[in-house]
């Protein structure tokens, strides 16, 4: 099996195959305005030849201090929000053992890989400089804009930290940026403090950031081949990018499905896996469909489960519930582990019949019994089949995931790569936090905060 492909299994009853052929030139146009750089906002599709199309040197310099990381620090602290982490805590969990970063130091041959600056949390900063106590870290700083209120709180705290601990100069040594070629604020602090630093391209928005320095170093110091993950990207591109039409182009193929659903009405999109390593790819693909969709009064909602533990919560709602929802389901073909179900005499849990099994057998069970209890019930269900867990087959299945994406984007008519509804909040944030030039918006808010 190809390391990512697209099963309509769960669609035969809701799209007809004259629907796919009446999409066809709509997705021909998305698909082009996307390859020709037509569209709207084209100036950021950078990701797009990114797999073929990187700083080599930039690269071999990620490996080097992700070496160096390695060998002198217990924890790699990386300051990020949105999509300045959730692509590395996604590659990391996807490609590590569920409890990779709980092992004690005396079992690990890895640093830990702790995220921070996702949140205003302060007991979580508190909880986390607790669990480093006195071993060594080293920080990973990461924000294209440099002006971002959560991770700029965090990065003062834990270069305080770094400080205290170190001395000035070892702790600039111990500081990794990740930020804009020449703008922004962490650009002019690599330039005061000589700290270690990598460039967010021009041309590459948060969400589609996981296969530059972004995403690399972490990935690189938790110990993973990102050639192997940079290599599985490239097979797509040249795959994806290659194929213009529907039927031989399964990112076409999910972008064309989940949109004839939504023009149905099916207008929430549950991302499902059944392995918990995966609940981060969810996260990450959640960032990557609502920022690139959600806008202009349109837009799929993208929601997520982990199943089977949440079919003992949502699954009532998704098999009874509102029928708006279809569902996209990352099947995996060969977990990395297996168990096995253990014999016993007594069958006192009445388990006898799954006795030999595995574990794993019954996962795909399930899935399968899930599949068919959703569609019976009013949810179309897309499968994504992946072949395995490998940096390779998560490379490729990112650059899918952006490529379908980013077609459904130009497909609704919008800007796939802009997010300003995002820039709401935070000024009002600002404002009520006293940020000198919001001033007129603090006194705006404050005339109205009783109506
Ligand atoms: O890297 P930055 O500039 O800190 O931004 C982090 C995130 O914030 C957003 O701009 C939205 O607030 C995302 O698009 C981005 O991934």
């Amino acid at each position: 099996m190809t390391a990512v492909s697209f099963n309509n299994v769960g669609l035969k009853k809701y799209v007809k195959p004259s629907e796919l052929k009446e999409i066809e030139p709509m997705i021909d146009t998305a698909e082009s305005e996307l390859m020709n750089g037509t569209g709207v906002g084209s100036e950021m599709r950078q990701w797009l030849d990114l797999p073929k199309n990187y700083d080599r040197k930039e690269f071999e310099a990620i490996k080097q201090a992700a070496k160096k990381i390695r060998s002198d620090s217990k924890i790699l602290v990386v300051i990020g929000i949105g999509g300045s982490y959730l692509g590395a805590r996604m590659a990391i969990d996807f490609l590590h053992d569920s409890f990779f970063n709980y092992m004690p130091d005396s079992r690990r041959k890895d640093p830990q890989v702790i995220f921070a600056g996702n949140s205003l949390s302060a007991s979580y900063v508190h909880s986390l400089i607790d669990m480093i106590g006195d071993r060594d870290f080293s920080v990973n700083v990461v924000s294209k804009s440099g002006t971002t209120t959560e991770p700029t709180i965090a990065f003062r705290i834990f270069r305080k930290l770094l400080v205290k601990k170190y001395g000035a100069k070892e702790a600039a040594d111990r500081i990794y940026v990740s930020t804009d070629a020449k703008h922004g604020a962490l650009r002019q602090e690599v330039k005061a403090k000589g700290y270690h630093s990598y460039v967010i391209p021009d041309g590459i928005g948060g969400r589609y950031s996981v296969l530059c320095p972004v995403g690399l170093l972490p990935i690189a110091v938790s110990g993973v081949d990102i050639d192997k993950l940079m290599g599985g990207a490239a097979q797509a591109e040249s795959d994806l990018t290659s194929h213009k039409k529907i039927a031989d182009n399964d990112a076409l193929k999910y972008a064309a499905y989940r949109n004839i659903l939504y023009r149905k009405g099916y207008t929430n999109e549950i991302f499902e896996s059944y392995e918990p390593n995966m609940r981060y790819l969810a996260e990450w693909w959640k960032q990557l469909a609502g920022e690139t969709e959600g806008k202009d009064n349109k837009g799929i909602y993208p929601t997520s489960a982990c199943l089977s533990t949440d079919l003992h919560s949502l699954g009532q709602y998704i098999q009874q519930g509102m029928r708006n929802l279809m569902e996209t389901v990352v099947k995996v073909e060969n977990a990395p582990y297996n168990e096995t179900v253990p014999s016993e005499k007594s069958n006192l849990d009445e388990l006898g019949y799954l006795q030999g099994h595995t574990m794993n057998f019954a996962n795909k069970k399930a899935l399968q019994a899930v599949v068919i209890a959703h569609t019976n019930g009013g949810v179309p269900d897309m499968i994504v089949d992946i072949k395995d867990q490998t940096p390779f087959t998560l490379g490729y299945l990112i650059y899918y995931f952006e490529f379908a994406i980013a077609v459904s984007g130009y497909l609704n008519g919008i800007n796939p790569f802009n997010q300003p509804g995002v820039e709401d909040y935070k000024n009002n944030m600002f404002a009520l936090l006293g940020k000198p030039g919001y001033e007129n918006l603090r006194k705006e808010i404050e005339a109205h905060k009783n109506d």
